[in-house]
């Protein structure tokens, strides 16, 4: 990597948690408390972490991943017919040039297919507009559907394991957190990152540093490039380990917890050559009002996470990342009641820069 600000401890060089899920699934409940236990203080410290043994076949990540590269291999005219412009809820084809309104001053190198938790075509969120909810759109790729929609249904459950999991962690029973998933806007991206020359800094990268707007992330990556910021806000890679996914806690569980979890900040450096990643972004209803749990609640974490409903948080983050959406408000088709802030209050910038 040629820029100091890209740089980042090796995984040699930190210690980054691999957590065995098998327990979760044991039906032994100090197996599943000890797996909580682990879940917790990897998200209390590190902020993230891998997991192995998580239940979801190599087999179909392997076609998930297939499924990917057959859609990002058609050509462009075939995959700006699924353009998410064309929807007000962002489904489908999300091309290069979308990415951020300061393109092309700052790249953003990836292409992506998005989908997101399936909500029938008379739910009230999608008829309103600009929610992120509504019926998936899919290519016209025999088998296609079946294979990513699979895929999809089996990280989601995941994801609930998880969340029961992180629940008895934190003491909360799993109904106050599951109540307000019905309909989630949980969207699972597969992202291509886009070959090119450019070189690699702060302004032309695979993916800028953010934080991920939901209660968590589960992500498969193809390649390396992904670093994350870790408890002492130092920056690590964070590369692919055979049959584990990366987990990253979100803002969602930074608010939930009152600060015990953090919301980790990551970043998928400008490698400069194709690669393949398929985050699910683990999420509520959105409508959902996501505020310290009452266990959690002191004057200082009232003060620090005043209530936000999920699907606003999103939205307000998510329009400017897309130049249709952003387009589409300057034009007035949509309004928005809630703040659209510069930055996303979660940010944390980076202790120290890592020396070369
Ligand atoms: O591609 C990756 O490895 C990470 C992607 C990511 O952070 C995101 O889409 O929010
Ligand atoms: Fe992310």
């Amino acid at each position: 990597m040629s820029d100091t600000d890209q740089h980042a401890l090796t995984i040699a060089e930190a210690n980054l948690p691999v957590i065995d899920l098998g327990g979760l699934t044991s039906g032994d409940p100090a197996q599943k408390a000890a797996v909580a236990r682990a879940l917790g203080d990897a998200a209390r410290t590190s902020g993230f972490f891998y997991i192995r043994n998580h239940g979801i076949d190599q087999a179909l990540i392997d076609a998930a991943f297939a499924a990917s590269k057959q859609f990002h291999n058609l050509p462009r005219r075939e995959k700006m017919k699924y353009w998410s412009g064309f929807t007000t809820h962002h489904r489908g084809y999300v091309p290069l040039e979308e990415n951020g309104s300061s393109f092309p001053k700052q790249i953003n190198f990836n292409e992506a297919w998005d989908m997101s938790f399936e909500a029938p075509a008379d739910h009230p969120d999608y008829l309103a507009g600009w929610r992120m909810t509504g019926p998936n759109v899919w290519p016209d790729l025999p088998g296609w559907k079946t294979t990513v929609a699979a895929y999809y249904d089996a990280v989601f459950a995941l994801g609930l394991r998880m969340l029961d999991a992180l629940a008895l962690e934190l003491g909360v029973d799993p109904q106050v957190l599951l109540k307000d998933i019905t309909c989630p806007t949980s969207q699972l991206r597969l992202l291509r990152y886009v070959p090119n020359d450019m070189p690699a800094n702060k302004d032309v990268v695979g993916i800028a540093s953010h934080s991920d707007f939901e209660c968590f992330t589960i992500l498969m990556q193809g390649g390396p490039g992904l670093q994350v910021m870790n408890a002492d806000d130092d920056w690590i890679e964070a590369p692919p380990l055979p049959g584990c996914f990366v987990v990253n806690i979100g803002d969602i569980f930074e608010t939930w917890s009152g600060s015990q979890f953090k919301s980790t900040q990551h970043r998928v450096n400008n490698i400069g050559r194709e690669r393949y990643s398929m985050p699910l972004f683990f999420g509520l209803d959105y409508h959902a009002v996501v505020e310290p749990l009452a266990q959690f609640r002191t004057p200082e974490t009232v003060a620090k996470y005043p209530p936000i409903k999920a699907g606003e948080h999103l939205m307000r983050m998510t329009v400017n990342a897309f130049r249709y959406m952003a387009d589409a408000r300057a034009k007035g088709e949509f309004s928005t009641d809630y703040e659209v802030p510069e930055e996303n209050p979660f940010k944390r910038e980076a202790r120290v820069l890592v020396a070369e």
